[in-house]
């Protein structure tokens, strides 16, 4: 018997940062939206712990115990006292290191698998418990749509969305590490007070509408300018998918995938075509948000 388990990315629509923290993270106003782009994490009974991965970017996704779905598994067999002895394989569609939470959305994912699998009924307290101490991002891959994430972006309060909101990503050639664009804000605020990172109301005012263009108009990233000093040629694709009728575009997470927020589909074809023809990135998709969270399938 196996469980499959389907997890969405995200795209930060809001991503205010505070100052850096005595534990070294940062505080947070992060506004999660998730996407329709997927993972699926497959759990069967097997010998040992064993993770496997397929897809484009397979390559780059550690297959030990570091892996965030090893280290799911690891976490409810540890809390139940039951032999991981699984095999996780993960279907993955999400970029990595591009800042779309896909190793989050893969601990999500294998989570509620074993969850499901070893029928240990967490409750949805205790899965989210054992999302943050797995990640900031992880306990959104777990609830979806859309989300208020605070302290270090782990506790979440569910946000309505009133509409279906188009987007383009264009994934970039070489990753970011999300500690290393952390260390940059902190490097160009130095010497500046930080304000207390706060959700803007304009913001879930355009969420709670569906209103795409008051959502262009609040939408905003913190770490943008550090994952630009990190990656300068990323300000290229942004003026590009600009140029072609993106009612916004912006940095997604620590970046360095790209987002472009439109209108509607049709618009969204301009700015796909736009962004190929630029030779600026690696690849380019179109997904709609919110979509819903971790699925058993
Ligand atoms: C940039 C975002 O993707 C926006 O959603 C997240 O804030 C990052 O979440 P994540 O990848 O799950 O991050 P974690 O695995 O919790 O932390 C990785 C590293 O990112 C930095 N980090 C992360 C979250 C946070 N609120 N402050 C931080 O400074 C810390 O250096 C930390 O050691
Ligand atoms: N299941 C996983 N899938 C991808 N990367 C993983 C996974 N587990 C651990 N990692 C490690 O985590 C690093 C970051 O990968 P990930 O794809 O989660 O980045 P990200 O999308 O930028 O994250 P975030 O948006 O949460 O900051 C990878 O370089 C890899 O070493």
């Amino acid at each position: 018997m196996s469980v499959t388990v389907r997890v969405p990315a995200k795209v930060n629509v809001q991503l205010a940062v505070g100052a850096a923290r005595p534990d070294g993270f940062h505080d947070l106003a992060n506004v999660f939206l998730a996407v329709g782009l997927y993972d699926e994490v497959t759990v069967t009974p097997a010998d040992e712990l064993r993770v496997t991965c397929a897809g484009p970017d397979a390559a780059q996704v550690p297959l030990d115990r570091t892996n965030l779905a090893a280290r799911a598994a690891l976490a409810l067999a540890g809390r139940r006292g039951i032999e991981p002895a699984v095999h996780l394989h993960i279907a993955k569609d999400i970029p990595v290191a591009g800042g779309m939470a896909g190793g989050s959305a893969d601990g999500a994912g294998a989570l509620l698998a074993c969850d499901t699998l070893w029928g240990t009924d967490a409750s949805s307290a205790e899965l989210l418990d054992i999302c943050a101490e797995l990640g900031s991002d992880v306990p959104f891959g777990l609830v979806g749509g859309a989300a208020l994430g605070t302290g270090r972006g782990e506790k979440l309060t569910v946000l309505e969305v009133g509409g279906a909101f188009h987007w383009v990503f264009a994934m970039a050639d070489r990753g970011l590490s999300t500690p290393a664009v952390f260390q940059e804000f902190d490097r160009l605020a130095e010497g500046r007070a930080i304000p207390e990172p706060v959700a803007c109301p304009d913001l879930l005012d355009a969420l709670a509408k569906g209103d795409p263009d008051l959502l262009a108009a609040s939408i905003s990233n913190d770490l943008q300018p550090a994952a630009l000093s990190l990656f300068p040629e990323l300000a290229q694709t942004l003026a590009a998918g600009r140029g072609a009728g993106a009612l916004t575009a912006l940095v997604s997470g620590s970046g360095p995938t790209t987002a472009f927020l439109v209108r509607d589909p049709e618009s969204a074809e301009r700015v796909v075509q736009a962004l190929r023809a630029s030779g600026t990135c690696r690849t380019v998709r179109t997904a709609s948000g919110p979509a819903p969270g971790a699925t058993v399938l």
